[in-house]
């Protein structure tokens, strides 16, 4: 299928930061509610807000977040930028999105933990009423900090879950605070029937992976370290956990140090649930489309199989079994005339 038709499908997206995710003039409108100078050229504005192509690992990508971060202090803010990422969405055709950030980047103000949270999702009910998609926020839990920090931040948000708020996650610093330092956060945030998902297996680390399964995570972030690990990829397919690839992101962080370090075609040919992900628009660079481009190029992946991994996704989807079956239906209508 050409650009056209990939960007002209219906697409669904479980992994998509918001903070990694803003377009440059959003970017641009926040630099300047709180008076801070940006270049005047995109080109070089790019440069700040893109991981350098050479990222050494996960920790060198994950520092061209600490650039926007005090951007995202207000309710006004973060309004505006859950609004911007669901656009971006929209204008690609992506028809169900949940988008992910962390309440505790977002208190350097005024704003309290569930107050960050409750701004993002003012921003994606704009968004919705304006645009044809779905939009749900996740709010993530970051390795490198307490477990206490982020069992309140979850105990916090708690009340939110079902109202906007659909579920969490843990992101940040995963080679040096494993699956096993997070456990007590996770286990928090389960007791409080938080829906979750987890990054796992970016830092050639499969046990992370394993012992998020073993913890009954039914998501995971990445995944990529399972791509040789085919006891691993049987318990993820038996215990049918659903897979958020992130191409573009896995080869920026060396999570994948080549095509083959990436677990697709493992995952794909056990039968495990997998998704397709941009996992940060603008820090990798990418879009939706893109991404199914470069896996059209990458492993002739073909439409029967973006349909599987678009209702793969929307089987993972943390909102109501109706609300699954209406994004189905629409599913099955956009791609009826590629299979
Ligand atoms: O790919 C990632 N792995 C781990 N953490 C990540 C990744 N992309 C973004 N993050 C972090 C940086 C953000 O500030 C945070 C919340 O979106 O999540
Ligand atoms: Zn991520």
């Amino acid at each position: 299928m050409d650009f056209d038709t990939l960007h002209a499908l219906g697409k669904t997206e479980l992994h998509c930061h918001l903070d990694g995710s803003l377009s440059l003039s959003c970017i641009r409108q926040l630099a300047k509610m709180i008076n801070r100078p940006l270049p005047a050229s995109d080109d070089a504005l790019r440069q700040l807000v893109q991981a350098p192509t050479n990222s050494e690992n996960l920790a060198d990508y994950l520092k061209t977040f600490d650039f926007v971060a005090p951007l995202l202090q207000t309710k006004k803010a973060l309004q505006m930028a859950a609004f911007d990422v669901v656009a971006q969405a929209a204008a690609e055709n992506v028809r169900y999105i949940e988008i992910r950030f962390a309440p505790a980047f977002s208190i350097s103000g005024d704003l309290s933990l569930s107050e960050a949270t409750e701004a993002v999702i003012e921003g994606l009910h704009q968004a919705v009423n304006q645009f044809d998609i779905v939009a749900k926020a996740l709010v993530c839990g970051m390795r490198q900090l307490p477990n206490v920090d982020n069992q309140t931040m979850f105990r916090a948000n708690a009340a939110l879950v079902g109202n906007g708020l659909v579920g969490g996650d843990f992101a940040g610093n995963e080679a040096d605070f494993p699956t096993s330092v997070c456990t007590p956060a996770i286990k928090t945030a389960q007791a409080l029937g938080v829906p979750l998902t987890f990054h796992a297996g970016e830092c050639h680390c499969p046990q992370n992976i394993a012992e998020a399964i073993f913890l009954g995570v039914p998501r995971i972030g990445h995944a990529t370290a399972c791509f040789d690990q085919p006891d691993l990829i049987q318990k993820i397919v038996q215990t049918h956990t659903t897979i958020e690839l992130c191409l573009t992101s896995n080869l920026q962080t060396k999570a994948a140090r080549s095509l083959d370090e990436f677990p697709y075609r493992a995952l794909k040919a056990a039968g495990a649930a997998i998704t397709i992900n941009t996992d940060n628009r603008t820090v990798s660079n990418t879009t939706l489309t893109h991404e199914y481009e470069l896996y059209q190029t990458y492993f002739k992946t073909t439409a029967a199989d973006f349909l599987t991994f678009n209702l793969n996704a929307i089987n993972a989807a943390f909102i109501s079994e109706p609300a699954k079956q209406t994004l189905r239906d629409r599913l099955h209508q956009d791609y009826a005339a590629y299979l």
